[in-house]
């Protein structure tokens, strides 16, 4: 038996309703095997701003700092858009959190489920077979750079130390090393002083794994190769926002921006469990939102965090009944709410 203590930052727009789904998803999961669920619920982002005038408050700080594990919902939207710099909801919360707890290794997976292969915007024979893991650089490069306006425009600036460049490399080789051995390293070396440090450093990273195979893309030729044969990756490894661009790119393969969940890492032990995609303004509060990226982070949560191998799985396979049975929102066509595909799953997992 383990207690579940953990801090739930449901944040904004559909992050509460997906962020509820999960979490009757682990209410049924504690229930079945006897866990203490104790989920931590803090503001953050637009919700914290509303309520008490700042993205990140410090007891949501404090707690995600002493539970270790955190599952987050999304951050922002048009209400508060107007805010600028650190008052913004992403600037001025999901990006410290990632940085002050060092999380930068930010995995995000590719795997189509079968159920959906059929129903999706791309080919069959583009489909089958792909499992790719994207190993993302999250705590580095232009979303942490100096940005701001002066007299001739505005300014993002891109830094990545080697030492930055090279602990990602490693986590995306070790991982590689467990999977189908191949490093994809994804950069804009024609172009960015970045990209050809990250490139040095990822060759010289790769001398340490003979057996695993290293190959190098540039960005813009893996959008494409992305949806032309996606079957021959299986780690891709990238900075920070090149990574973030492919990952909502990936979505397609998968079926929806509401299938891929993610975790992000740190060298000890404290992970944050995330859907890759956002607020979803443009759905909020209509119940359309598909909870699986939330489910499956929160699956992740349970593998990754709390060492519960076998609950995870049993979400997972869950998770995979609901498709193969069309227990969907509208995004795969199906026709059920965000709260009805979470009980769905909940009570599969239930059984
Ligand atoms: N981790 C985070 O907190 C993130 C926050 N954002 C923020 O979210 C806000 C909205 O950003 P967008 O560019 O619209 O990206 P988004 O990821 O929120 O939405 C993009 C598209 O995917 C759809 N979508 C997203 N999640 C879905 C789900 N679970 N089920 C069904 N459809 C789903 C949306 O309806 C929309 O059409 C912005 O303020 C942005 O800064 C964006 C990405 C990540
Ligand atoms: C605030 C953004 C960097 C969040 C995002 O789009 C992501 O992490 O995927
Ligand atoms: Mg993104």
């Amino acid at each position: 038996m383990t207690t579940l203590n953990f801090t739930y930052l449901p944040g904004d727009g559909i992050g509460p309703e997906v962020g509820d789904a999960a979490i009757a998803v682990l209410r049924a999961i504690s229930d079945k095997f006897g866990h203490t669920l104790l989920p931590e619920f803090h503001l953050i982002g637009g919700a914290a701003i509303d309520a008490v005038g700042q993205p990140l408050p410090a007891e949501t700080f404090e707690s995600c700092e002493r539970t270790g594990a955190i599952l987050l919902g999304a951050v922002g939207g048009p209400k508060w858009d107007h805010l600028k710099g650190a008052d913004r909801p992403e600037l001025g919360s999901l990006l410290p959190l990632r940085k002050e707890l060092n999380l930068y290794a930010n995995i995000r997976p590719c795997a189509p489920f079968p159920a959906l292969i059929d129903n999706a915007p791309l080919k069959r024979e583009r489909l089958e077979g792909v499992d790719f893991v994207v190993m993302r650089e999250l705590t580095g490069g232009i979303y942490f750079g100096q940005k701001g306006r002066d007299v001739n425009g505005a300014y993002d600036e891109c830094r990545y130390s080697e030492a930055e460049i090279r602990r990602i490399a490693i986590k995306a080789f070790d991982l590689a090393a467990t999977r189908k051995k191949k490093v994809t390293s994804v950069d804009k070396s024609n172009v960015l002083e970045t990209s050809r440090l990250w490139r040095e450093t990822v060759i010289d990273v790769a001398t340490n794994y003979p057996d695993v195979e290293l190959e190098h893309l540039l960005v813009d030729a893996m959008t494409m190769h992305m949806l032309t044969h996606a079957q021959d990756y299986d780690v891709i490894l990238t900075e920070n926002m090149f990574g973030d661009i492919l990952t909502d790119e990936a979505s397609v393969l998968c079926g929806s921006m509401g299938v891929i969940p993610s975790a992000s890492l740190s060298d000890g032990k404290t992970g944050m469990y995330e859907p890759i995609h956002g607020s979803a303004p443009d759905i909020a509060g209509e119940g359309k939102a598909n909870p699986i990226a939330m489910i499956l982070s929160a699956a992740w949560m349970l593998r990754l965090s709390f060492g519960l191998d076998k609950e995870a799985a049993l979400i997972e396979a869950a998770v995979e009944a609901a498709l193969e049975q069309g227990q969907t929102t509208g995004d795969l066509g199906g026709t059920l709410t965000t709260a009805q595909v979470g009980d769905w799953i909940a009570s599969h997992v239930s059984q």
